[in-house]
């Protein structure tokens, strides 16, 4: 019943009571179904993975975290140009001990990843690099989009890592950048933005998918890009 969507997002029924309405009325109209689009939050421990996926779920942030064990999830349903999306993220954990048996899942049907690092810790930037290769490890596809997350930006007198050089980091592998906080609340909008950057990015591409199948099928002559697949016009970032 539930069947991924070309691997952009799997589906789900929208409630139980959907599945109920299915069982005595067999009209497809009463079972709406929702796609999930499966992110991942990566980076060294302490550089507010758990914050940020809390300000963007939750809309709010924690007055005390503690280092997470194995993965946390948290979710929130956004809508896209009318369809509804569940935005699944998890939260991953950036001490090697406590992430080490659960690295698998982490990158299995992965659908988008967001690295971060702490603009007040040089060390935080630097290992990217590390965490790039372990993402690349797990053959993740090409296809599958990632962003670059300098968190802490509130702490203005301690930043050790300057826009330009995270900049050219970023384009050097192909990622946007986002400088934010999931502190200050003035910065929500920008968090925000993060994610459902990547969910519109997913749903162009899934779309994009969906004609060239379509095409090969011999049902439409031209591919067709959706606009978000070529310009950021409908996209938040
Ligand atoms: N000033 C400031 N502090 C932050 C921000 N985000 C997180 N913190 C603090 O940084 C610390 C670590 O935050 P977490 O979100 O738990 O870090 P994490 O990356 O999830 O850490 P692990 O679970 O160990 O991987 C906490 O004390 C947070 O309060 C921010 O935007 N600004």
């Amino acid at each position: 019943m539930a069947q991924p969507i070309l691997g952009h997002g799997s589906l789900q029924p929208a409630s139980a009571a959907g599945l109920a309405s299915l069982e005595l009325d067999s009209s497809l109209d009463q079972y709406v179904q929702i796609r999930i689009f499966k992110i991942i939050v990566i980076g060294d421990s302490n550089v507010g993975k758990t914050c940020l996926t809390f300000r963007f779920c939750g809309g709010t942030f924690p007055d005390k975290t503690e280092a997470t064990i194995g993965v946390d999830f948290r979710e929130k349903t956004v809508e896209i140009e009318g369809e509804k999306i569940k935005v699944q993220v998890w939260d991953t954990a950036g001490q090697e001990r406590f992430r080490k048996s659960m690295v698998e899942h982490y990158y299995r049907n992965v659908h988008a990843v967001v690295f971060v690092y702490d603009v007040t810790k040089m060390t935080s930037f630097t290992n990217l690099k590390m965490w790039i290769q372990e993402c690349n490890g797990h053959a993740v596809p090409p296809l599958v989009p990632k962003v670059l997350v300098g968190n802490k930006c509130d702490l203005r007198e301690q930043i050790q890592v300057p826009s330009n050089l995270a900049l050219k980091f970023a384009d050097a592998h192909n990622m946007l950048l986002f400088e934010t906080s999931a502190k200050d609340p003035k910065e929500s909008q920008n968090v925000e933005s993060i994610f459902m950057c990547l969910a519109c990015r997913l749903k162009a591409q899934k779309s994009l998918l969906y004609r060239d199948t379509e095409r090969q099928q011999g049902k439409v002559q031209k591919l067709e890009f959706p606009q978000e697949a070529n310009s950021k016009a409908s996209c938040p970032c």
